[in-house]
């Protein structure tokens, strides 16, 4: 087990946001985390990340637990793609792929060449080298969520987590990072990578062919292959609305949330009268 998570609680000081929460993710796996808004998907991020404490129960990371690492030690081990906002001061974009380095590097390193190749390397896999020497404050949302992956590629790591990684891209810049989330999974040189990633679309998690843990006020309500976690009872439950899960003529299931009921016909009879 890459990352091991055991009876998990989670919040800000006297603050709990979650209970209980228990999970693993296996080398090559993809994991996918689903929930409300304000449900605690980022609070349980930042714990498993070790950037605040757990209030209760265990993490670790290949069987060491998180809690006696040191900082560089766990940034060798996950990278984060955080979901991505505007510095206070400018950095090109290549300087902040560059950061996804530091880890690798001793404490009086500097990043050298073979770094910088590393970082170009990485945002060219996303294909985003035309952004290298762009100023980071000024691209778009999108653009900069993409040089937060290529950051996290650049880093090395077994593991990556992704709070949202296709929160701020357009239709297409969303399949293309899911595209580059399967590949990135399972395929790290010799080292197989795992990727950890919250959405809310659970859409992502069937086209990702995720293994799913569906959150709600804290705690897993169901958990397990997109298929099976993902069902109308389940979504409906924890969306608060009914929800039809179904399968398109090309065989790729969508999640279809109702939302039918008022504007049809009152819209109708509104145009009529
Ligand atoms: N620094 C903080 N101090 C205290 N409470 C916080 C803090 N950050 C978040 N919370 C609270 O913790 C709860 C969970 O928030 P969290 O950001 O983990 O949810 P989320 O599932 O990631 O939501 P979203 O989908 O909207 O991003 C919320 O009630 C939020 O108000």
């Amino acid at each position: 087990m890459m990352l091991t998570a055991q009876g998990l609680d989670i919040g800000y000081g006297t603050r709990r946001v979650g209970r209980g929460l228990s999970l693993g993710v296996d080398a090559g796996e993809i994991v996918c985390l689903l929930g409300p808004n304000g449900c605690g998907k980022t609070t349980l991020f930042r714990t498993l990340l070790g950037l605040i404490p757990a209030l209760g129960g265990t993490v670790a990371l290949a069987g060491q637990p998180i809690a006696a690492l040191r900082r560089a030690e766990i940034a060798r081990r996950i990278a984060y793609v955080p979901q991505a906002h505007a510095p206070p001061f400018p950095f090109e974009a290549l300087d902040v792929v560059l950061m996804g380095r530091t880890a690798r590097l001793g404490v009086f390193g500097q990043p050298g060449n073979a770094d910088r190749a590393a970082a170009f390397a990485a945002m060219e896999r996303l294909g985003i080298a035309d952004l290298a020497d762009r100023d980071y404050s000024r691209l778009s949302g999108g653009q900069r969520q993409l040089v937060l992956i290529a950051r996290a590629l650049a880093q090395e790591t077994p593991l990556i987590v992704m709070d949202e990684p296709t929160a701020s891209l357009d239709f297409g810049n969303q399949a293309q990072v899911l595209a580059q989330i399967a590949a990135i999974a399972g395929a790290a040189g010799t080292e197989e990578r795992s990727v950890i990633l919250s959405t809310h679309d659970p859409d992502q998690a069937f086209a990702l062919n995720a293994r799913v843990m569906l959150m709600k006020d804290g705690q897993f309500h169901a958990e397990g292959p997109a298929d099976h976690a993902l069902t109308d009872e389940t979504l409906s439950a924890v969306y608060g609305l009914p929800v039809a899960v179904e399968k398109t003529e090309s065989g790729r299931h969508v999640c279809v949330p109702s939302i039918a009921a008022r504007s049809s016909t009152a819209g109708v009879s509104g145009a009529s009268g």
